[in-house]
């Protein structure tokens, strides 16, 4: 197997050329890939993310109808709760596009008056077993691959170091077997969370972090520049022909000593 590729860090003046870079960039990959076998699947995250992925919004080249989302982490909460990444993402994105309904992957609404109802581990199991099947069911043309892989997935990156509900320290960053996984410690309330596992996204074709603001800058400089110190967000680098990048703006780069990219929209 060949090493990871190094990742790519394209950085931008300001939100505005970060948020419509990111958008052309999305619309590439879904071109690609519809292309080649008539879908594009997409995981995200919550936080900031869905909110700079309105660049996508009214622009013609977004097959929406060809989308497969799934989130790379969610709460376990009502699927309208404030909490619920789906429910950020339908405020900031899905409300906004044509995207079929169905097309968009949620944690199963009848499985989570059960785990509110209770402590029970069982509940959140069931959860996760419930969501790893519907990845399954999308992914089950896949050819003989031990995990899925997606055309996309987006993740932000916390100021610990995190992404998706993946945190430094927590077993769950050496689990190598399961796709799906939940936690009931997240440090970052709500405590209980579905996530992608590391295989998950070390598996996609690209992954794509988004992070912007001066407040990101330690962040980015130790994970892009000390990948050996093994914060969450370092450790996702997908195997080849994967590659992962990061849309950034000057603000959360100012630390970094990386080697940028020019991003070329083509
Ligand atoms: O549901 C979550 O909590 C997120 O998926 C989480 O991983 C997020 O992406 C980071 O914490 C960055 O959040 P910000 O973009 O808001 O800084």
């Amino acid at each position: 197997m060949h090493a990871p590729s190094a990742p790519i860090l394209c950085s931008f003046a300001n939100s505005d050329e970060l948020v419509e870079s990111l958008a052309h960039f999305i619309i590439k990959a879904q071109k690609e890939s519809v292309q080649r076998k008539g879908k594009f699947t997409v995981a995200v995250s919550g936080g900031s993310l869905p909110q700079q992925l309105n660049g996508l919004i009214g622009k013609p080249g977004v097959k929406w109808d060809k989308w497969q989302v799934f989130y790379a982490d969610e709460r376990i909460v009502p699927l309208d709760h404030e909490d619920s990444n789906h429910n950020l993402c339908t405020t900031h994105l899905w409300s906004k596009v044509p995207i079929p309904k169905e097309h968009v992957h949620t944690i199963d609404p009848n499985l989570i008056d059960a785990a509110s109802a209770s402590d029970a581990e069982d509940a959140l199991e069931e959860i996760a077993d419930a969501y790893e099947k519907e990845l399954i069911h999308e992914f089950a043309n896949k050819d003989s691959a031990r995990f899925p892989i997606f055309d996309l997935i987006l993740l932000g990156v916390g100021p610990d170091g995190h992404t998706a509900s993946l945190f430094s320290g927590h077993p769950l960053l050496s689990e190598d077997d399961r796709w799906v996984a939940y936690i009931t410690d997240s440090p970052k309330p709500p405590a209980r969370r579905l996530t992608l596992t590391f295989p998950v996204i070390n598996h996609a074709a690209r992954v794509a972090f988004v992070a912007s603001g001066a407040n990101k800058a330690d962040t980015l400089q130790t994970v892009l520049d000390k990948p050996e110190e093994g914060l969450p967000a370092s450790r996702v680098r997908p195997i080849t022909p994967g590659q992962v990048y990061w849309f950034v703006d000057d603000a959360a780069a100012s630390k970094v000593q990386y080697p940028r990219t020019p991003f070329e929209v083509k």
